[in-house]
């Protein structure tokens, strides 16, 4: 047991794969999002579309947990979920986020921070529309975050609602759909030796802004 926390905690290889100059700070900051996640997707990173997402409610306890990636606007970033989850109250509560990405393989991770609003009905549909059908009569079945008392009644619950459907297409539920992240502050951050990395910040006032006052970080 101690044996591979000792390994893990004795392990410092540096991060080597790469450095960002700054010529990168005349990109637009989300076109360099997308050759980033492009590049992760072409270097075969694992899970190149997961992004952890933290939200903070009205309590102050900050809840994060990791959701895909679906769109990619020049707006911002689509996830999408059910509407009346732990992260879909939080986010009624205060609509300030933010969603980090790491892709190991290319020691990149990306910070994202920003406002979330519902996407436009028109695009959960469509992506909806685009699921399996076992996972569309999942999001009907799932009362997402609810306490449940056994696995069976969520068993049961997915039964009903398949006979509900039979034969029918399944809709969007109205308590599920999209989620879109406008970035008010993204920073690109690639690991170098020494645990010296570069960070390069993009930051504006509001959503609406087309102006991003750009700075490199310490590491
Ligand atoms: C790789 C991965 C991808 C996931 N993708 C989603 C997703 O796209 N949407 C979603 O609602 N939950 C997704 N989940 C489940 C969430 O992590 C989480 O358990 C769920 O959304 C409930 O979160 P909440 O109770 O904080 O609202 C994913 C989990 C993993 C590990
Ligand atoms: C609860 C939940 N909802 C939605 C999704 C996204 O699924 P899909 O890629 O089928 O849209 C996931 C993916 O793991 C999930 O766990």
């Amino acid at each position: 047991m101690k044996e591979f926390l000792d390994i893990l905690r004795n392990d410092h290889t540096d991060f080597d794969k790469g450095k960002l100059t700054d010529e990168l700070k005349k990109i637009d900051p989300m076109l360099l999002f997308k050759k980033w996640y492009q590049e992760a997707f072409e270097k075969q990173c694992v899970s190149p579309n997961s992004m952890t997402v933290s939200t903070v409610g009205v309590d102050l306890m900050p809840s994060s947990r990791v959701v895909y990636l679906k769109d990619l606007l020049a707006e911002g970033l689509i996830f999408y979920t059910n509407y009346e989850s732990e992260k879909g109250k939080q986010i009624g509560e205060n609509p300030q986020v933010s969603a980090l990405f790491f892709w190991d393989e290319l020691s990149r991770q990306i910070r994202v921070q920003g406002k979330i609003e519902k996407a436009p009905e028109f695009i959960s549909d469509e992506y909806f529309a685009s699921r399996p059908r076992g996972s569309q009569l999942g999001a009907w079945a799932s009362k997402q975050s609810e306490v449940i008392s056994d696995r069976v009644s969520l068993e049961k619950e997915l039964e009903r609602v398949k006979k509900q459907f039979k034969n029918k297409e399944v809709p969007r539920p109205e308590f599920w759909g999209g989620y879109l992240i406008r970035p008010t502050y993204i920073e690109f951050w690639q690991g170098r030796p020494n645990r010296l990395h570069d960070r390069i910040c993009f930051e504006r006032n509001n959503v609406e802004s087309e102006v991003w006052t750009v700075s490199r970080r310490n590491p």
